[in-house]
């Protein structure tokens, strides 16, 4: 039998399906690699917003971690959503004793929505513990902000963040994301010598709810099976790019990215609903 490569989320849910750990697995099946996860937190939202958050006890959290690494141990690791300062330093005693495991921390502290998903007294814990053990950290800007505690207003200073998070916070890589500062979706990559742009169009839409789960995501399951840091990371913004191009028009609020959104470009495909979507039937 075939071995296929293995990448575990550990992170919150979203019933709804566009973010948190469905938006991960669904990520890491479109990339051909076998999904696992952890539930830090059972999140009730939906495109509108939260309702409800109900954390894990850390047992749980314990256990479900020791399900995985005793029997299937992944190739690679993605974090989202960790609530507490607890599930951190958790989180952490596995990362140690799991070094050569590819690790992609997704530092995420508020949903599109608004709402807070990360206790603010846990980010010295997010800062100090985690990001030293990441092969690569995405923040977006805003997160990125609040790891560094200054203004990022511009490309340049994004170049200046990724590299402080690098050099300074002790990430192995970083990429800034910038989907919301220019006309172009502009993400700084660096990795302790490069410095590179990930650029696409930026696409006028409302329905970007996990946009940052599904890039992360597509990142871990592409570093899985052995690319590069910077080659998974295009790899993901095209992905994502995609994803959200080919958008779909569902909930009331902002909707969700489209996971198989990339094999509607240009490949012939007979499936119904995608030959309606690539019609031109975004939103
Ligand atoms: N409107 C857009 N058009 C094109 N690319 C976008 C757009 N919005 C976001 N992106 C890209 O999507 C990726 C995810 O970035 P984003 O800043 O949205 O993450 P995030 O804020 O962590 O997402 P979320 O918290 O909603 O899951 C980045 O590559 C970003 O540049
Ligand atoms: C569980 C979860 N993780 C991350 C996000 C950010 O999109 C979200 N909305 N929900």
């Amino acid at each position: 039998m075939k071995k296929v490569q293995t990448a575990l989320t550990i992170a919150g849910t979203d019933p709804t399906g566009g973010a948190g750990i469905q938006a991960d697995l669904k990520s890491f099946e479109e990339r051909c690699v076998y999904g696992m996860s952890v539930v830090t937190s059972v999140v009730a939202q939906n495109t509108q917003g939260v309702s409800l958050i109900h954390h894990q006890p850390i047992d749980m959290i314990n256990e479900q971690l020791a399900c995985v690494f005793d029997d299937i141990q992944p190739d690679a690791i993605k974090t989202g959503m960790i609530a507490t300062e607890e599930m951190m330093l958790l989180i952490s005693d596995y990362l140690e004793q799991y070094p050569d495991i590819p690790y992609v921390l997704d530092p995420v502290m508020v949903a599109t929505s608004g709402d807070v998903l990360m206790e603010e007294s846990s980010r010295a814990v997010i800062r100090d513990v985690l990001i030293p053990k990441a092969t690569l950290v995405t923040p977006n800007l805003k997160e990125a902000r609040l790891l560094l505690d200054r203004s990022i207003t511009t490309v340049e200073e994004m170049a200046e963040a990724a590299k402080d998070l690098v050099h300074v916070l002790g990430a192995s890589a970083a990429v800034v994301k910038g989907g919301h500062l220019t006309d172009e979706a502009t993400d700084v990559f660096y990795d302790g010598k490069d410095t590179r742009y990930l650029t696409k169009e930026r696409i006028k839409t409302k329905h970007t709810h996990g946009t940052g789960c599904t890039y992360s995501a597509v990142i871990t399951a592409e570093l899985a099976k052995g690319q590069g840091v910077f080659n998974a990371a295009s790899l993901g913004k095209a992905f994502i790019h995609d994803a959200i191009f080919y958008g779909i028009d569902l909930g009331h609020g902002n909707g969700p990215t489209n996971h198989f959104g990339y094999r509607l470009k240009g490949v012939p495909n007979d499936i119904k609903i995608c030959e309606k979507i690539r019609e031109g039937e975004r939103s």
